[in-house]
């Protein structure tokens, strides 16, 4: 049986709950063989960043190299990258490869408030790497750096969707982690033929959501990588978040990792019954 491969480019997180090690669990957990090109190594664990490291520029683009030119990758997908110069480089990388599936996740700013993104990049974001994007998976902070305008409410969600799109991204999916919403966690998918969906689950009363961003869009390229429509993928990546939130681990001492295992162990279990 064909072995599905993805790639991650993004930051690492020494803590193991966000950015490439975030990544590569999800894909393993979802029988996704997973690479990766480190742009940055980040000194950071449940309490906050206490470091950011960019990896040198050739580092970048010889890890590129090394990677797409070796395996088949199914799908690929970006977290963290930095400032304006890494979002060039790697989106004229990417260029090269148009029917590789891409999911950007427009990583900005992590849940303590560090910034992993230089404010100047973000109109490199928005001419480069969004008309690459397959799909693009903001959270409603970075939605609305990307309209330049609030969101408070669902209708406004959609609103942004839309304009994202007309940015060039072919699918939009705005999470609703950080919305007003105190019941539920509604995340909107428009995809490209102008249909939206929402996609709700339950909101846990719980401060172990560190990397939930990362898990999710890692699980949606997991999913493309297999040859799933957007719509299967997002809601696959909407149940294993919800899972890996709701049976969450205690580990460390501020904002938790989620649990990544969650979601494979309640399908093995489902299989058993069955
Ligand atoms: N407390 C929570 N309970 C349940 N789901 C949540 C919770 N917080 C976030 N989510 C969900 O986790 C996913 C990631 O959301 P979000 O927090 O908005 O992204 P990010 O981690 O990029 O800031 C979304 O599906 C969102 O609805
Ligand atoms: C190295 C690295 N990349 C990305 C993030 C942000 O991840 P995210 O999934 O948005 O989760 P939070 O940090 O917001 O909890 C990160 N922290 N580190």
């Amino acid at each position: 049986m064909r072995t599905v491969q993805a790639c991650t480019i993004a930051g690492s997180d020494s803590g193991g709950g966000a950015g490439i090690q975030a990544d590569i669990k999800t894909f393993q957990e979802r029988e996704v063989f997973g690479t990766s090109v480190i742009v940055a190594i980040t000194a950071q664990n449940t309490k906050g960043v206490n470091g950011i490291y960019p990896i040198p520029m050739q580092g970048v683009q010889e890890q590129l190299e090394a990677v797409f030119a070796d395996f088949d990758l199914g799908a690929v997908k970006t977290g963290m990258l930095v400032d304006e110069t890494y979002m060039i480089a790697v989106a004229n990388f990417l260029k090269k490869y148009p029917l590789i599936p891409l999911v950007v996740d427009p990583v900005m700013i992590a849940k303590g408030g560090a910034s992993l993104m230089a404010a100047e990049a973000m109109k490199e974001m928005k001419e480069t790497l969004v008309p690459l994007a397959t799909l693009i998976t903001p959270n409603l902070p970075e939605a609305e750096e990307l309209v330049e305008h609030t969101i408070m409410s669902e209708d406004d969600m959609v609103v942004a969707a839309y304009e994202i799109q007309k940015m060039g991204s072919c699918n939009v999916l705005i999470k609703g982690g950080h919305g007003a919403n105190q019941r539920e966690a509604k995340d909107y998918l428009l995809t490209d033929d102008g249909t939206g969906y929402w996609l709700a689950g339950p909101r846990y009363e719980t401060k172990h959501t560190h990397g939930t961003g990362c898990t999710y869009s890692a699980c949606i390229t997991a999913e493309l990588a297999k040859g799933k429509s957007v719509l299967e993928a997002v809601r696959t990546g909407k149940a294993f978040i919800d899972a890996a939130i709701k049976d969450e681990l205690k580990i460390g001492h501020g904002q938790g990792p989620t649990n990544h295992w969650a979601f494979g162990r309640k399908e093995r279990a489902n299989d058993e019954k069955n």
